[in-house]
């Protein structure tokens, strides 16, 4: 990539190491961006061997050409023409498809940054743990529906996962590699989303501008989306349960409006260490890309004074049902939590296109939850081949069931 200035502060590339080595997954995204934008402020530290993207391939192309990657894959075969279009004249290779896309994933690299969103980044971000590579994971949907072969596979190749999702990077710091059975708690915090404060009608009644508009964080839809509806904090309650190997009964959400402690540990001694921060993803993200040294990043700075309070609050199950959702599905275990997660990808879809209410997105999990306790789809997935079995067959189900009711006018569009 180019070389600039501004590197010879930094902890990386300026001691005469080669650049890490990075594949980016997901690289026209926001993590992508993000992630793309401390690799241009370190030039010398980082080159990157591979991007991936989904649909989108004149940003793509030009993500490629900024970072001069060596590999560009793009999911969306339609897209091959135009991005090879676009980067021709370069030396940059271009291929398309899902083959293409798990090849960027296994391209050699020293890091792995894995930003796809939803359940389409598992197999390519399995196919790299397969090889022992360094996974920098953002896609927490990965873990939560195929949390236990993706563990399994990492032990057994000794792949290492750097948790870039902000709650988790936090509880990384504050554990400081102590032995979780000294773990009494561990507290993931939510900023309870635009709809904190709504009463239960307003809520069924919200429309997708006002989902969309978080009150603290700028992410993709399905993320925002997710943090509006609480579903976000139950996808990283089962994210750290297997990220630190912590039970269900250990962990905890704590609603905490400003967003500055983003996770704590509580230890059997009494002492609590915790991860704080201005809400900013280049600063986990630059954790995990310079990990185990450090970058600078130009992310605002905490100032507490100027903070005056940070308040915290118990989450309101009533008003956000989903968490409870999640909850039961971290508990029950089994293959809910990847039939959760394949419900709730397509009750976001279906809520972003305008086909259901905000509260029918809580309401259509819970049917695929039951309709999967009720005909055995929910057994346990002992592979990553199985939990992506059952995501389809979920995904059918749910989209069916949403064209049916539509069809029957039963739908309620609150
Ligand atoms: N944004 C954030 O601050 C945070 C995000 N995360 C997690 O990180 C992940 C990414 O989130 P975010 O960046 O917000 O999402 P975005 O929607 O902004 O970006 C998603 C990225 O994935 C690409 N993509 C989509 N489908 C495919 C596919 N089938 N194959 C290859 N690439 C694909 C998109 O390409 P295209 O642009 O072409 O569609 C885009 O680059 C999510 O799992 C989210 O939960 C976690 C913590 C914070
Ligand atoms: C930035 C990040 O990590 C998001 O996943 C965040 O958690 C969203 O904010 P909420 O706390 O509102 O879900
Ligand atoms: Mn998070």
């Amino acid at each position: 990539m180019a070389t600039g200035t501004g590197s010879d502060q930094l902890g990386t590339g300026s001691r005469g190491r080669p650049p890490k080595r990075i594949a980016l997954l997901g690289a026209t995204g926001s993590i992508g961006r993000s992630t793309v934008d401390l690799l241009l402020r370190n030039p010398e530290a980082y080159s990157v061997a591979a991007i991936a993207g989904g649909r989108d391939h004149a940003a793509l192309a030009r993500t490629a050409l900024a970072v001069k990657a060596e590999f560009v894959a793009i999911r969306d075969e339609d897209g091959y023409a135009a991005l090879k279009e676009a980067l021709s004249g370069t030396n940059i290779q271009v291929a398309a498809g899902r083959e293409a896309v798990i090849e960027a994933a296994t391209r050699e690299a020293d890091l792995v940054v894995s930003a796809i969103v939803g359940a389409a980044g598992v197999e390519p971000t399995h196919a790299a743990l397969e090889l022992g590579r360094v996974v920098a994971l953002a896609n927490k949907e990965c873990l939560v529906c195929a949390g236990g072969p993706f563990m399994r596979t990492a032990q057994q190749k000794k792949a290492r996962l750097l948790p870039i999702d902000s709650e988790h990077n936090a509880i990384f710091q504050a554990l400081g590699g102590e032995d979780v059975s000294r773990i009494e708690k561990m507290t993931i915090t939510a900023s309870g989303g635009p709809f904190r404060t709504w009463t239960r009608e307003a809520i069924e009644a919200a429309t997708v501008e006002q989902a969309l508009n978080h009150p603290n964080w700028a992410m993709g839809p399905k993320n925002t989306i997710d943090s509006a509806s609480l579903m976000n904090k139950g996808l990283e309650l089962i994210e750290a349960h297997h990220i630190f190997a912590v039970p269900a009964e250990k962990l905890d959400v704590v609603v905490h409006p400003q967003s500055i402690v983003h996770g704590l540990v509580s230890f059997t001694d009494g002492s609590v260490t915790a991860g704080l921060a201005r809400p900013d993803m280049r600063v986990p993200i630059a954790h995990c890309l310079a990990y185990p040294e450090r970058i600078e990043t130009p992310a605002p700075r905490l100032d507490l004074v100027a903070l005056g309070a940070l308040t915290f609050e118990k989450p309101d199950l009533d008003r956000f049902p989903a968490l409870g959702l999640a909850l039961d599905a971290l508990r029950e275990g089994g293959a809910l939590p990847t039939v959760l997660n394949a419900a709730n990808e397509i009750a976001v879809e279906a809520f972003l296109s305008g086909r259901i209410g905000f509260s029918g997105i809580a309401r259509e999990v819970e049917k695929a939850l039951e309709a999967a306790l009720k005909d055995g789809t929910a057994r346990e997935p002992a592979t990553v081949e199985d939990a992506l079995d059952i995501d389809h067959i979920v995904r059918e189900r749910s989209r069916g069931a949403l064209a049916m009711n539509q069809a029957s006018g039963m739908l309620t569009l609150q």
